[in-house]
């Protein structure tokens, strides 16, 4: 997979494509990726991207040349162009899991007060949001996908980092996760994860999903195809948690 950013800050990701998880997917060549300075692609003598809105009101507005200037440079036939913006469909799980298909994203940062509608209208793809709430540019929101997306990408993950059963992975709130020591503070892991038991390990695993789903995330039940099994287990939770 390639991913072209197109930011104003380019800076800004140096440290994410650094450390960690997806400095080493980069190392190892499991995605590329390349940062655009937008404004590389000014071609006034003052190197603006930015102007007034028309009709007024606050703010400035993303200049069209410079985005479509930058677009143009790097997309490809099938190219996804995504805007970050707070108007955009909410990300999820399951949006993250389509967008790790894609041989290549173009992720659109704004600024400002927004960018001219005539870029989003005639060569935007997607329009994504990270969540409800306004941040000073689209370069976190783009960390985000790019984190959530590469993660997901054949040989991302090591061995060990399973992501097999993580939360919204499995359409359900993750189990709670316990190491060693087996006591700390004088609080004790569960004693069933230290039984060796694979079978109820297994079972109290699914409760304790369902349980915090159905406690904090009530939402994600109502998408879920539940099985005869999980379904016995939430009608059991329902009772002992009804208020
Ligand atoms: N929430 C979000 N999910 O994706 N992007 C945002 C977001 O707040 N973007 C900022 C709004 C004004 C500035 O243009 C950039």
């Amino acid at each position: 997979m390639r991913i072209d950013i197109l930011t104003l800050f380019p800076e800004m990701f140096n440290s994410v494509f650094s450390e960690s998880i997806i400095g080493r997917a980069l190392k190892n060549n499991i995605f590329t990726v390349n940062c655009i300075n937008i404004r590389d692609f000014s071609e006034d003598k003052h190197k603006r991207v930015d102007d007034y809105p028309y009709g007024g009101g606050p703010g400035m507005v993303l200049k069209p040349e410079p985005v479509f200037k930058a677009i143009q440079n790097v997309r490809k036939e099938n190219s996804r162009i995504i805007f970050l913006t707070p108007k955009g469909k909410v990300y999820n799980q399951k949006i993250a899991k389509e967008l790790s298909k894609e041989e290549h994203l173009v992720l659109l940062c704004g600024h400002y007060e927004g960018i001219d509608n005539r870029i989003i209208e005639n060569y935007v793809t997607d329009e994504i949001s990270i969540g409800d709430y306004v941040l000073t540019g689209g370069e976190i929101s783009a960390m985000v996908l790019i984190d959530s997306v590469v993660r997901l990408l054949p040989g991302a993950l090591g061995k060990k980092e399973s992501y097999m059963e993580e939360s919204h992975y499995n359409g359900l709130l993750e189990y709670p996760q316990y190491t060693r020591p087996r006591e700390f503070n004088g609080h004790k892991v569960p004693d069933v994860l230290l039984s060796g038991n694979h079978k109820e390990i297994e079972k109290w695993r699914i409760y304790q999903s369902l349980k915090y789903t159905y406690l904090r995330r009530p939402d994600l039940l109502e998408k879920k195809e539940l099985t005869k099994e999980e379904e016995e287990i939430l009608s059991k939770i329902k009772l002992n948690f009804s208020n």
